[in-house]
C-alpha cells in the first residue's frame, strides 16, 4: 500500500505552524512556520491607526490565510510528499479566539465599511478587556444557581465566548447586528478548508458553556443578563456542533488549489491548540496529565469520572480524547512573562554578555540561574503577570515579587519567576487531587520542555513529580495531524478513532525530569510561603484591583 500522510496545522499566538506526518510511523516529516504579519495587535488599528483601549488583543484573519498559502505548500516541498499521499488535515487554534463573520464566513473586519472597528476585528485569547461582561456572567451566574458554571470551577473568564460577544453587543452594537455569526477561529479555518460551518465541541465546551447533554444554558440565563442576549445561542452562536475526531468535511476545490492539495482531503474538526497536545504528546488514559507549556501554560487532565475542582478552567466530557472527561486548568503567562524579564527588564550588560557567547538572553539567564541553590536569592514572586486563570480566576490580579535587596541580579530574579510558575503548578496540581481527580503520569509539551532545563527540573522538583517529555517541539500541530488521519478513517487508511491514533503517531523522549529529594525539601518550604502570599493577595485582598482602577481611571 502506497504511504500515506497527515497535515496538522497549529495556530498559535505569534505564528502558525505546519507539519506534516507519516500516519504509520507518526513523528514529523517536515515542519514550516509562517508568522502573523499583523502579530498581535494592542495599540492601534492596521490602516486607520485607530486607537485600542487597555487589555484589547486583537489578530488580523488574513495571517492565518497566509499560514495556509504559504507553509503547506513549503511542508509538502520539503517533504517531497505528493499531494495524493496526504489522506487528511486537521486544525487546532489558541483559544477563544473569536471572529464576527457575515452570512458567507467572510469576516467583517475585511469589508470597507467595517474595517475601522475594532470589535470587526478577530479578539484573540489574550483580549482581557471583557472582564466587565465576565463579572456580570459570574455573579448573574451565582444568584440564580445556575449549576453549569460548576464545569468551569465556579468562575468564567473574560477571555471566553459570551463575555467577549457581549463586550460587541455594548460597545459596538451595529457589528454585533451586522455579525451573522461569531465564530471560533479554529473553526473559522474549518470553514476555509471545506466551505462549510462545523462547530467544534470543545471549543464550545470549555469556552461557550456548551455541553454535550444540556447544550447551551438556556435563553432565561441569557436574558436575564441582557434581554438583547435572548436568542444568542439560536441566532450569533448557531451552526452543527461536532464531537472531536469526527470528519467536519472535505477540502474544496479553491482551498486545495490555495495550498496545493488535493480536493476531497478529509478535514476533521477543530481542536484548541493546547488540547491537541494530549494525543499530541500520547496520553490517552484517565489519570494522565498534560502540560502544554509555551506563551501560557494549559493543565490538561484525563478522567473517567466528572467532579468539581476548585478553579478549573473547565471539563469537558470527549473534550480531549473520546470516552474521557477532560479537565483543563491553567496560567496564563510563563513563556511570555519570562519573555517579558528578558525583553522588558533585564540591564544592558545582561544582552550583551548573552550577544557576546552567541546565546539568547533566556539561556545566558538560565545558565547563570541555575549555578544558584534553592532559595539561595531569597525572593518569591507570584505568577499573575496576565492575571490568574486558576483557583482564583481573575484577570484582574497582577504580579509581585518580594525579598528584592540592593544586592538582587537579574539571574536571581529569573530563577524566581520559573518558580513562581511551578508553584502555580502545584497549587493546580493539588486542587485536582483535592477533588479526587488523580494525576498519576505527567507529560509536558510545548515549546518551553526542550528550551530550558533548570525550568523542567525547578518543576520536577517544586512538584515531587516525574516529568516525561513529548518527543516533537510541535506537538499541538502533531495533535492536529493525528485528528487528520482519524477524520479520514480507516476506510482511507487513517485510524478509527484518537487514542489508536495517538498510540501509534506520538512518541515521548527517553530523557525523564526526576525530582530530588534534597532540592524538594527546600521548595516544600517555599512553596508554604508561596500559598501565603497568595491567599493574601489573591484572596479578598484587594490592593491588585485597587490598583488597577487607579490605572484605569489614569488612562482614560
Ligand atoms: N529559553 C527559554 N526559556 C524560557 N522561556 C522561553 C525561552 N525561549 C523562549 N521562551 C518563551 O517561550 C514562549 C514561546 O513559546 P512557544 O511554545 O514557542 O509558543 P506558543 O505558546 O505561542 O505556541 C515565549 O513567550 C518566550 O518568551
Ligand atoms: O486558553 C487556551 C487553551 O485553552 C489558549 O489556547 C492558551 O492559553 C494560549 O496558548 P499558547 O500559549 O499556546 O499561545
Amino acid at each position: 500500500m502506497e504511504k500515506r500522510y497527515v497535515i496538522g496545522i497549529d495556530f498559535g499566538t505569534e505564528s502558525g505552524r505546519v507539519v506534516i506526518a507519516d500516519v504509520e510511523l507518526g513523528g514529523e516529516l517536515a515542519i514550516h512556520s509562517t508568522p502573523y504579519r499583523h502579530g498581535t495587535i494592542v495599540e492601534r488599528l492596521p490602516g486607520s491607526g485607530k486607537a485600542l483601549g487597555h487589555d484589547w488583543a486583537l489578530q488580523h484573519p488574513d495571517d492565518y490565510l497566509e499560514v495556509l498559502r504559504s507553509s503547506v505548500p513549503e511542508v509538502l516541498r520539503i517533504s517531497g510528499v505528493s499531494p495524493s499521499q496526504v489522506i487528511g488535515i486537521g486544525v487546532d487554534f489558541t483559544s477563544c479566539t473569536i471572529l464576527p463573520v457575515d452570512v458567507e464566513g467572510q469576516p467583517l473586519c475585511v469589508q470597507t465599511r467595517y474595517s475601522d472597528d475594532p470589535h470587526a476585528y478577530v479578539k484573540l485569547w489574550k483580549h482581557h478587556a471583557a472582564q466587565k461582561e465576565a463579572d456580570r456572567i459570574n455573579e448573574w451566574a451565582k444568584a440564580s444557581g445556575e449549576t453549569f458554571m460548576e464545569r468551569y470551577g465556579g468562575k468564567s473568564s473574560s477571555e471566553w465566548m459570551v463575555a467577549k460577544v457581549w463586550q460587541v453587543l455594548n460597545e459596538a452594537p451595529d457589528i454585533y447586528r451586522a455579525a451573522h455569526r461569531f465564530v471560533e477561529a479554529g473553526d473559522w479555518i474549518v470553514q476555509q478548508l471545506t466551505g462549510k460551518l462545523v462547530r467544534s465541541n470543545c471549543s464550545a465546551g470549555y469556552k461557550a458553556f456548551w455541553h454535550k447533554q444540556d447544550g447551551y444554558p438556556s435563553s432565561h440565563f441569557f436574558k436575564q443578563l441582557d434581554e438583547r442576549l435572548v436568542d444568542l445561542t439560536e441566532t450569533k452562536l448557531a451552526g452543527d456542533i461536532l464531537p472531536l475526531g469526527t470528519r467536519a468535511g472535505e477540502l474544496t476545490v479553491e482551498a486545495a488549489e490555495m495550498m496545493g492539495l488535493c480536493s476531497g482531503t478529509a478535514v476533521a474538526v477543530a481542536i484548541i491548540d493546547a488540547h491537541a497536545g494530549v494525543p499530541g504528546s500520547g496520553a490517552v488514559r484517565s489519570g494522565q496529565m498534560v502540560m502544554a507549556m509555551g506563551t501560557s501554560l494549559c493543565h490538561l487532565v484525563l478522567s473517567h469520572k466528572e467532579v468539581t475542582v476548585e478553579g478549573v478552567s473547565g471539563v469537558v466530557e470527549d473534550g480531549m480524547i473520546t470516552g474521557l472527561y477532560g479537565y483543563e486548568a491553567g496560567q496564563p503567562a510563563v513563556g511570555d512573562l519570562f519573555g517579558w524579564y528578558c525583553e522588558q527588564a533585564v540591564p544592558s550588560y545582561v544582552q550583551e554578555s548573552a550577544s557576546q557567547v552567541g546565546i539568547s538572553v533566556h539561556s545566558w539567564l538560565e545558565r547563570r540561574a541555575a549555578e544558584l541553590r534553592q532559595g539561595q536569592h531569597g525572593l518569591l514572586a507570584l505568577d499573575w503577570w496576565n492575571g490568574n486563570r486558576s483557583v482564583l480566576e481573575d484577570t484582574d490580579l497582577s504580579g509581585l515579587i518580594i525579598g528584592l535587596t540592593l544586592a538582587t541580579k537579574p539571574a536571581e530574579i529569573y530563577r524566581a519567576l520559573l518558580e513562581s510558575t511551578a508553584f502555580g503548578t502545584r497549587k493546580i496540581m493539588e486542587a485536582f487531587e483535592e477533588a479526587g481527580v488523580q494525576v498519576e503520569e505527567i507529560f509536558a509539551c510545548g515549546g518551553l520542555p526542550q528550551r530550558n532545563r533548570l525550568f523542567m527540573q525547578i518543576y520536577a522538583d517544586v512538584t515531587g513529580r516525574e516529568i516525561k517529555i513529548a518527543a516533537t517541539t510541535e506537538t499541538s500541530a502533531l495533535g492536529a495531524a493525528i485528528h487528520g488521519a482519524v477524520a479520514a478513517g480507516p476506510e482511507r487508511g487513517g485510524y478509527p478513532d484518537l487514542a489508536t491514533a495517538a498510540v501509534r503517531m506520538a512518541r515521548v523522549r527517553e530523557e525523564i525530569f526526576r525530582p530530588i529529594p534534597e532540592h524538594k525539601a527546600v521548595y516544600d518550604d517555599l512553596y508554604r510561603q508561596y500559598i501565603r502570599l497568595h491567599d493574601v493577595f489573591g484572596r479578598g485582598g484587594l490592593v491588585m484591583k485597587e490598583l488597577k482602577r487607579i490605572k484605569q481611571k489614569q488612562n482614560e
